[in-house]
């Protein structure tokens, strides 16, 4: 990852209608960077990244993406930039060749046989050049999609929930191939609601309800979100579970396996709620890594909690 900035905002603000969903973002991305964008459904993740990208206006804020200005240079933003969606359509009767020269035609690239050639090759697809597309397995399907959206060379690649329907292997090789771009200066903002998608960023941030409530590396938010967790393993783990949830310090309850997840904010009240439920049981009790999912979860909480339409008296 380099040092040159290539996205710095301020202040982005989206409203559709009476609803802000996108309020007063702050963020820079560097060149080479994977940032994930994660969050309930509807917080404002790929509305922020459209954004970014000059594929709609902001209301309020500013900034620049590739050194052009997202409010008044949104064309050339889009012209480097490669989306790929979830919904990405082929022709499913034309070959791999074929959709990827038909992409080539819509980008009017100068030399089509030499970029289709070329993106085969980078991706891995030429012995598969000439199957068609209808016939390719979803991982295969995902590998064309991604082929297809960076033929013409952007520096700027949107993924959105890139890898869903994938299997893990598939999954693992499409993310190794995205940190293969990125080495190689492609700039990639994910929006997905995946631990292992997000566990492969640089670095991730959080929205809910268009604001961000944690940024920076795994670990580092891992750190912030101030959890701590215990294990509880052993022949009466459900009963603890009953006696657990719901006491002083314990914010969430879930089994993994036959293994308890016991997660709170206050280590003290944690670990004496455990303790006492485990007591006369025959279980082990142990500290645990606290993980990704769980801050998470609990990101999801707590922003739950703070959305003046779920309190009781907006119901009311
Ligand atoms: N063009 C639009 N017109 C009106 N409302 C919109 C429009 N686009 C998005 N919204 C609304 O803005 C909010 C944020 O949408 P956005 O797609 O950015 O969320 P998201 O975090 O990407 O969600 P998901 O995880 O479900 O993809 C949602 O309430 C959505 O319904």
């Amino acid at each position: 990852m380099s040092d040159e900035t290539v996205v710095a905002i301020k202040g982005l603000t989206k409203r559709f209608g009476e609803k802000t969903v996108v309020d007063a973002v702050d963020l820079e991305v560097r060149r080479g960077e994977i940032v994930g964008f994660l969050g309930p459904n509807g917080s404002g993740k790929t509305t922020t990244i459209r954004m970014i990208c000059g594929l709609l206006r902001p209301d309020a804020g500013e900034g620049t993406a590739l050194g052009f200005d997202i409010r008044t240079q949104s064309e050339r933003i889009k012209r480097e930039v490669g989306y790929m969606t979830q919904r990405f359509s082929f022709y499913e009767d034309l070959t791999i060749r074929e959709n990827l020269d038909f992409v080539a035609r819509l980008y009017a690239l100068p030399d089509r046989r030499r970029a289709v050639d070329a993106t085969l090759d980078r991706l891995g697809l030429k012995t598969r050049q000439n199957q068609l597309a209808g016939a390719l397995s979803g991982g295969w399907k995902q590998r064309l999609a991604l082929a297809a959206s960076i033929m013409h060379a952007p520096k700027v690649l949107l993924l959105d929930e890139p890898t869903a329907g994938v299997d893990p292997l598939a999954r693992r090789e499409f993310w190794d191939e995205i940190h293969a771009l990125a080495e190689d200066g492609l700039t990639v903002l994910v929006s997905t609601h995946y631990m292992d998608e997000a566990e492969r960023c640089h670095r991730i941030v959080y929205i809910a309800y268009g604001r961000i409530v944690a940024r920076g590396t795994v670990g580092e938010v891992i750190a912030q979100s101030g959890l701590s967790t215990y294990v509880v393993t052993g022949r009466e783990v459900a009963a603890v579970a009953r006696a657990v949830r719901g006491a002083p310090g314990v914010a969430q309850v879930a089994l993994f396996g036959s293994a308890l997840h016991v997660v709170g904010t206050d280590d003290g009240l944690l670990g004496a709620a455990v303790d006492a439920a485990a007591e006369g049981r025959d279980v082990t009790t142990a500290r645990g890594e606290t993980s990704l999912e769980d801050v998470f979860i609990r990101l999801m909480d707590v922003a739950r909690a703070d959305d003046p339409s779920n309190r009781p008296e907006a119901a009311a």
